[in-house]
Parts: C-alpha cells; structure tokens; sequence
C-alpha cells in the first residue's frame, strides 16, 4: 500500500490546491451536519420548556444548515472529482510517453490487448479512488473527529460504549483488504487476457474466418470469460462481506447506546434532549463507516491496478529530444562490428562486420528468417544492439537517443501500417504542413495519381482502420510516399514491394532510384531482380552474410544468390507464360 501512495503522489502534487479547497467545503459540511442534532436537542428542550420562538428557531436553523450543506457538499465534490479527472489526464500522457519510447523487447513481451486494458480499466480504478476514494476518506476522518467530540461533550462515558465495536470491525477489514488486493490483481490480471482475446479475435478475424476457426475461437474466449468470471466472483464474495461488517457496527454500537443511555435518562442523569442528540450523532458515523468499506475495495482494485501501469510509470520520465546537429537529409555511413543479436536464445544475426559508406546503395537478399529485417530494425533503433557494434555517422546506436536517430531515418516496414484518416493524411504524416501541390506530387511519385483520381473523395478517401479499405499494394505505396514524404538521410526499406506485381514493382523502384541517390539506402527484396543496380548485395543466411558483392560478381559466384535470381526469373517466365495462355489478367496489387 506505501507503494500505491508513492506512485499517486506525484500526480496528486499538481491539484494540492484544489484538492485543499474541496476539503475545506467538506470540512464545512461535515460543519452543517454538527449543527443538525443540536438543533434537535435544543428544539426538545424548547418543547420541554414549552418555548415555542426557540423551538421555531430550532426548525428554522436546521432547515437552513441542511439547504446550505447540500450546496457545500456539491462543491467539495466538484474540486474532487476534477482532480482526479484531470489526474486521469496526467497519467494517460505519461503512460503513453513511456510506452512510445519502448524497445521493439517490450512490445514482444507484451500484448496488446493486456496494454489497452491498462489504459482503460485500470486507469479508471486509480482515477475512481483519487476522486471519489479519497472524498470519502477525507470525509470519513472529517466526520469521526468533530462527531466524536461533540458525542464526548455530551457523554463520555456513552461515546466509550458507542466505540466498542469498532476494534473489532477494523481486525475484520484488516484481514479483509489483504486479500481483496490479491483477488482485485487477479481480476486485473483476468481483464487483461479478456481484452488480448477481443483484440486479437477482431484484428484477426478475417484468418479466423477463412480458416473457420470461430468455434475454436469462441470455445477459448468462453474459457478465459469463464475465468473471468470465476476471479470476479471470488472477489464479490470478498466484497460482499465487507457491507454487513460494517453495517453489523452501527446497530451494534447505538443498540448499547440504547440500553445504556436508556437507563441514565431513567435515573436522571443525562437529559432527553441530549440523549436523542448523541444518538442523532451515533447515525451520522454510520454512514462514513460504510463508505469506508466501499473505499476500501475501491482502494485494493486502485492500488492492484497501480501496480499493472508501474510496468511503465516506473521506467526513467522520457526527456524532450535534444536536436541532432545535422539531420535531417545528410546521407549517413554505416559501420557494423563484430554484431551478433538474438531477441531471445537464438541469435538472428552472427558476427556481423560491415563498412557503408555515405550514399551507398545497399541490397539486401536471402531466404526467410536470415536476419534482413532484424539488421533494419537495428538501424532503426526499434531494438537496441549491443554496445559498440553499430554505428552511423559515428555514433555508436546503443548510446544514442532511439528517437533522435529515427528523425534522420525514413523506413517502411514489411507491413506499413497506416493510420485511419485519410488517403491524404497518411501520406503526409511525416510532413502534414505539406502543400496540395506536394501532395499530388508525392502521390505521382508513388504511382498512385491514377487510383487516387479513380476515389470518389481523392485524397480525402477514408483509409479504414490500419488501411484495410487499401489493397496491400496500394499500402506499400502509400508507405513509401510516407516514406518520401520525410526528407531523410538513411532509408531503410523492408520489402516495400512485395505485394506489388513484377512490373509495377520495377517501375515503381525506377522512378524511387533517382530519388533515392545521395541517401544511404538499405533494401531489402524478395524480387532480387530489383537489386540489381544496389552498390553491393548482401545475401544473408542464417544470421551472416554468406555473400557479397555487386549483382554480376554475384552471378558469376553461381552460389545462393545466382540460385535465388534465377529461380525468380523461372517464376516470371512461367508465370508470364501462364498469363499469355489465360488472356490478360488482373494486376497482383
Ligand atoms: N520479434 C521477434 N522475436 C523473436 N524472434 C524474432 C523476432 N523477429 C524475428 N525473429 C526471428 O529472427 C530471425 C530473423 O528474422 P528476420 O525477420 O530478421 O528475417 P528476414 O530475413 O527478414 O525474413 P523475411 O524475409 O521472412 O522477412 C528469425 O528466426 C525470426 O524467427
């Protein structure tokens, strides 16, 4: 629990103010609700004396306080719950800050639908416990000091009998809040897997469908539902117990108020109008007392799920990037040393050593699962290499800032994901000051000024979600445009034609060709074909290069890539081949 108060101090800090203020205005109701049943204790003693202007001015008094503590009451929780959402805010920044800044390690070891829930459910328990959590407490403290001193001005004695339950309610929530904190993780835990499933069930569902593996699907989603609601029940029952503990207390403690200040008011000891006060008083503990029990779930689900986003509050706060001294478009040389990397046990590339220079051309080839998009991703610091063995410009990329490096980097990924918004949007996302001029130009230079023509809205055609009203030629060329879009130094393409067909894909690496000279450019492409003018081919294998060199020397060497080049020739043969005797087809993209 000191932990849960560490990690929300900070965030608290920056609303101490308001904070301040909605305690006053309850410190000033908890004020109004003293004044209630001593108006009733002096409206009885009016009618005991037969006064009735006292016994008006007592109904008067209380009708007031009441109408003036319901506007106090409103105004505590307005400096309350403000806060918290405005904590909310806070929290959301930084989680997200943190959480940008993350090797591609991270984002291996977590999933995302186990991410999304920390923003989500977890973020609104620790919000729910800084506004209404933290009322109620501050309330509740309020409420006991001035209702039991008044009660002990009235009785000291009947306030000593009024408590004796309340030890034994607090061993009770003590036992109680150890394991609601575990049983609130669990259920965290629970809500974590429940969204992974959902994510994953709709980001995937066009394979599961084509699979048809909805029932299977389904029948593991019920399991972790099922599980779910098991964790969820257990905690209910936890939760359940809490009420009637803390409702047996009040009962109990005005039951020996009763039978006790019964019997003095008998003997004459205490006065009507006093013992009808302090019982008066007795009810208005209650209902703190049975807030304290929400707040205290409320309070082991707030801290379970603290802990969940400590995952990434507790990294080191991201500072603002410090400006690298030339970026962007200076084209970069590459050193690699001695590199060796594994995501896991087995390393994906093997004593690597390569010298780039500035403006190189550099191709990349090999089969499946070589390492070719592990050395792009390395140089584009989505993963950190190991100290001293990968350099650009000099600087070595395991102590450089990821994000100051990524501003001189222009990559397109395997998968080029787009963002939803539009076609135009996407294009410039690296640039979106950019001109209709440059836009139209960009989309040229892409080969997509055709299709673009052909949407109804032109650059303002919906993307959908990740791209999906796209074909995935149209993506890879809209990433490239993305691509082109940021005026950088060192490219790093990763397939970027790979859904495109052997013509357009030729065509459109010819019109990127000059584009791309003066810049260093890595490209990686299962068509080797398209290699064919790079400054040196690196053909991987199993995590090292087997060969290198410049297209012909490669073919002259007869060895993997000459294989790989002319088992793709026989491909377009045949498959032009096929194309001729079937009549004119569709284009691949
Ligand atoms: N995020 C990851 N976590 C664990 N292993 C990974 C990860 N990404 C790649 N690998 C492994 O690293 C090795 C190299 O993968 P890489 O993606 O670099 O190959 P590639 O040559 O680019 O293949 P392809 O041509 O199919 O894209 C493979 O064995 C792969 O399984």
């Amino acid at each position: 629990m000191r932990g849960f108060a560490a990690a929300l101090r900070p965030y608290l800090r920056p609303y101490h103010r308001s904070l301040l203020l909605g305690s006053l205005w309850l410190l000033a109701t908890t004020l109004l609700a003293m004044v209630i049943p001593w108006m009733l204790k002096l409206g009885i003693e009016a009618v005991e004396d037969g006064h009735s202007a006292a016994l008006t001015t007592a109904v008067a008094v209380l009708a007031a306080a009441a109408l003036v503590r319901c506007a106090t009451r409103i105004a505590s929780r307005f400096y309350y719950l403000h806060s918290a959402r405005r904590l909310e805010v806070d929290l959301r920044r930084d989680l997200l800050a943190r959480l940008l800044h993350q090797s591609g390690f991270f984002f291996d070891r977590h999933r995302t639908g186990d991410l999304l829930a920390r923003f989500t459910g977890d973020l609104a328990n620790v919000r729910m416990f800084a506004g209404f959590g933290l009322l109620t407490i501050v309330n509740a403290v309020t409420v006991y000091i001035l209702t039991l001193a008044v009660m002990l001005m009235l009785s000291p004695t009947l306030t000593l009998v009024a408590v004796l339950p309340y030890p034994l309610m607090l061993l009770a929530v003590k036992w109680l809040s150890r394991h609601l904190l575990h049983h609130s993780a669990q259920v965290q835990e629970g809500m974590g897997r429940l969204s992974e499933a959902v994510e994953e069930g709709v980001s995937g569902q066009a394979v599961i469908r084509a699979y048809g593996l909805g029932a299977g699907r389904k029948a593991r989603f019920a399991e972790i539902n099922g599980e779910y609601l098991r964790r969820n029940l257990v905690l209910a029952r936890l939760r359940a117990l809490v009420l009637p503990i803390m409702t047996l207390v009040g009962p109990l403690g005005t039951l020996l108020v009763l039978y006790f200040g019964g019997r003095q008011v008998a003997a004459g000891s205490l006065s009507l109008g006093d013992f009808v006060a302090f019982n008066a008083y007795l009810v208005q503990l209650a209902w703190p007392t049975l807030l304290l029990g929400w707040v205290l779930t409320l309070l082991q689900r707030a801290s379970a799920s603290m802990e969940r986003l400590q995952l990434l509050l507790a990294l080191p706060p991201v500072a603002p990037p410090a400006a690298l001294p030339d970026v962007p478009g200076a084209a970069p040389e590459v050193r690699v040393r001695d590199l060796t990397f594994a995501y896991a046990d087995q390393p994906a590339l093997r004593d690597l050593s390569l010298e780039v220079p500035a403006g190189s051309l550099i191709g990349l080839a090999g089969p499946a699962g070589s390492g070719k998009s592990t050395l792009l991703r390395l140089l584009a610091a989505l993963y950190p290499p190991p100290p001293g063995t990968l350099f650009v410009d000099g600087q070595d990329l395991a102590r450089v800032d990821g994000r100051c490096h990524r501003l001189r980097v222009a990559a397109v990924p395997q998968e080029g994901r787009l963002f939803s918004g539009t076609l135009g949007e996407n294009l410039l996302y690296a640039a979106p000051e950019a001109s209709r001029e440059a836009l139209a130009d960009l989309a040229a230079r892409v080969q997509l000024q055709g299709e673009v023509a052909e949407f109804s809205q032109g650059f303002d055609t919906r993307v959908g979600e990740g791209g999906m009203s796209l074909s995935g030629g149209q993506r890879q060329r809209v990433a490239i445009g993305r691509a082109l879009a940021r005026d950088a130094g060192l490219w790093l393409l990763d397939d970027p034609f790979s859904h495109l067909d052997a013509a357009t894909a030729r065509a459109l690496w010819e019109e990127l060709r000059p584009l791309l000279s003066g810049h260093t450019v890595f490209l990686v492409s299962g068509r080797v074909s398209l290699l064919r003018s790079a400054d040196r081919i690196l053909v991987f294998d199993r995590g090292r290069i087997a060969e290198q060199g410049r297209h012909e020397d490669l073919i002259a060497e007869q060895g993997l890539y000459a294989r790989l080049y002319h088992r793709e020739q026989l491909q377009d043969e045949l498959e032009a081949g096929s194309a001729s005797n079937h009549g004119p087809g569709t284009p691949k993209n």
